[in-house]
């Protein structure tokens, strides 16, 4: 069956907000369908405080983690360059770090609030109906808005409409932000189900969508690096343990600025 795809008009595209609310609750629900599946977000207890964050990276790296590793798992590779992560072909999707209360309003996530409106509105629907410990290890995949448009119009212009073709991954990596954001250790520790969570949802909707609509490429910024401030090794350590199996992501781009 069709996937259910956010269909607005260039006309609606920036100023009507009570409509795009309207718009996004066929995608809202399949987001929230998807998310009602959602594992436990098993992220374990806040380390002691004599630990470090090094150390509570170590509860979550495979080397760590209980019972062996087989040898032939496949993990999760990351691969780096520079450019313009909004600069991505349709249906690629963009990940990002969020926190759990509904706010896009500073660095990168700041940004995916200008480029996408509508992403914004299902994200802080999204916050406002589960409670940040649900949230916090979980993830949300956002489908592409304007697809219609950009089949259908004329008068597509970048960066708007293409940008809206694209798929919007939320990674819930701290339950707030600003000096109450989490620690780096527990934001490490989130980092990996969320990633995982992720994982899910996509593989869920590529299973449902026609092939015209599944997810693409996968890129994101470096997470959690800026004003969560937790090393980017340290994230991607996290990243590269995870397993992936047949018609899971295998690759990330991982995209900075200049
Ligand atoms: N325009 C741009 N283009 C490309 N790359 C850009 C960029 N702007 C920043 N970067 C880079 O993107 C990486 C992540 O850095 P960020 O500080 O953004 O994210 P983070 O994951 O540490 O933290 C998440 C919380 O930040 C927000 O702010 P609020 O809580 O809303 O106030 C959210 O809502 C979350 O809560 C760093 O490499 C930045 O150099």
């Amino acid at each position: 069956m069709r996937q259910s795809t956010l269909r607005f008009g260039r006309e609606d595209s920036k100023s009507n907000i009570a409509a795009k609310r309207k718009a996004t609750d066929d995608s809202h629900a399949q987001t929230k369908r998807v998310k009602s599946t959602t594992t436990s977000n098993a992220i374990p207890p806040e380390p002691q405080r004599s630990s470090t964050a090094t150390t509570a990276t170590q509860v979550i790296t495979p080397e760590s983690s209980p019972g062996p590793t087989p040898s032939s798992a496949r993990k999760l590779q990351i691969q780096e360059e520079h450019g313009d992560i909004f600069a991505a072909p349709p249906r690629t999707l963009i990940i990002h770090a969020c926190n759990c209360q509904g706010s896009w309003g500073a660095g990168i996530a700041k940004a995916f609030k200008d480029r996408y409106p509508a992403a914004y509105l299902v994200y802080s629907d999204h916050c406002d109906d589960n409670d940040p410990d649900a949230l916090f290890g979980t993830a949300l995949l956002i489908p592409p808005a304007m697809k219609v448009s950009l089949k259908s119009s004329q008068n597509c212009q970048a960066p708007d409409d293409y940008a809206q073709s694209q798929f919007v991954g939320c990674l819930f990596t701290s339950r707030s932000m600003g000096r109450k954001k989490d620690s780096p250790a527990r934001i490490l520790a989130a980092t990996g189900p969320a990633m995982e969570d992720l994982f899910r949802q996509v593989r869920e909707w590529n299973a449902k969508a026609e092939a015209s609509d599944r997810v693409g490429e996968v890129r994101m910024c470096e997470i959690n690096s800026g004003l969560f401030n937790v090393p980017w090794k340290k994230t991607r350590a996290v990243l590269e343990g995870i397993e992936v199996g047949d018609g899971d992501v295998e690759v990330i781009k991982v995209v900075s600025r200049e």
